[in-house]
């Protein structure tokens, strides 16, 4: 982890990245990788574990998934969303020069976010974290480029949503600004696609002790969403295809609410549902 931050640091600093370690691993298949990966992920006798990455525009879940995973395979779950939000909650010059560009929904210069996320690998390094799933980087090909040419990226999960229900998902998300949980009052339900089943999802509500503490994200006005989703067909989506021409993509198409898409994503990942384990060792 030490090596991956200081090459990621210097790699950003001096724009020296290596853009001929990127082309290594084409034809990985997805399946492989991930299951091999996963094994990695579960196995203590193997120093390696897990280094994936969560793509997907804004709202669609990134963190949610990501958390949750990362609590089954013993990794850091490290959003970089969150070192900017952090940053951010730091009075000074430097947060109010990044408030002005997170909340017009502008992503910050590779150089920044490269900084905050090396920062975050080295603190990691030093509690003896291993491995990582990222959420929210890379997100611009610069990034995924840097990334690749310092460590080996086992799997990029794409996660899918219709635009309509990012944006609702989006609008009703708030926080516990004392316990720090996060709710969605949105409640979903709209004609499916294509005579496909419709899509509803539950309003996932604060206990009465969280009501009259919930805050919105100042970038989570709809103005906002719409550029963030516009940034992220510009900007992002090209790293989608930057990890599909190497084989390390995983799409993931969310069937409905949390319930129902987490032990499809379990599947997909060829991972088993620890629940699942359990009742079979009992
Ligand atoms: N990898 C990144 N590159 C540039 N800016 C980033 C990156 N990650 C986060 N940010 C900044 O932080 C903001 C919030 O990030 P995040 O919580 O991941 O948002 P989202 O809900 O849109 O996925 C982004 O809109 C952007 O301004």
């Amino acid at each position: 982890m030490a090596a991956i931050s200081r090459a990621i640091r210097s790699c950003a600093t001096a724009s020296r990245w290596n853009m001929a370690a990127s082309s290594k691993e084409v034809g990985a298949g997805v399946a492989r990788a991930a299951a091999a990966a996963a094994r990695r992920g579960r196995d203590r006798e193997d120093g390696r574990r897990v280094q994936w990455v969560f793509l997907g525009c804004p709202g669609v879940g990134k963190g949610t998934y990501a958390s949750r995973l990362s609590q089954m395979l013993r990794v850091p779950h490290i959003a970089t969303g969150d070192l900017v939000r952090d940053t951010l909650a730091c009075p000074g010059p430097f947060s109010k020069q990044l408030a002005e560009i997170v909340n017009h929904g502008k992503l910050l210069s590779d150089e920044i976010i490269i900084n905050l996320l090396s920062k975050r690998l080295e603190e990691g390094e030093e509690k003896g974290e291993l491995g990582f799933i990222l959420d929210g980087f890379p997100r611009t090909i610069r990034q995924a480029e840097i990334l690749e040419g310092v460590t080996g990226i086992d799997l990029a999960i794409n996660l899918k949503l219709r635009e309509e229900v990012l944006l609702a998902k989006c609008l009703g998300r708030r926080m516990c600004s004392q316990c720090g949980g996060n709710f969605n009052v949105a409640s979903i339900d709209i004609e499916g696609e294509n005579g496909g089943p419709r899509m509803c999802m539950p309003p996932l509500l604060p206990p009465p002790q969280c009501e009259s503490k919930l805050i919105t994200r100042p970038d989570d006005t709809e103005e906002v969403v719409k550029e963030r989703l516009c940034v992220y067909h510009d900007l992002s989506e090209p790293v989608e295809e930057f990890y599909r021409a190497r084989g390390k993509l995983l799409e993931f198409n969310l069937p409905v609410g949390l319930p129902e898409s987490w032990p499809k994503l379990l599947q997909a990942l060829n991972l088993e549902d620890p629940g699942n384990e359990r009742s079979a060792a009992a």
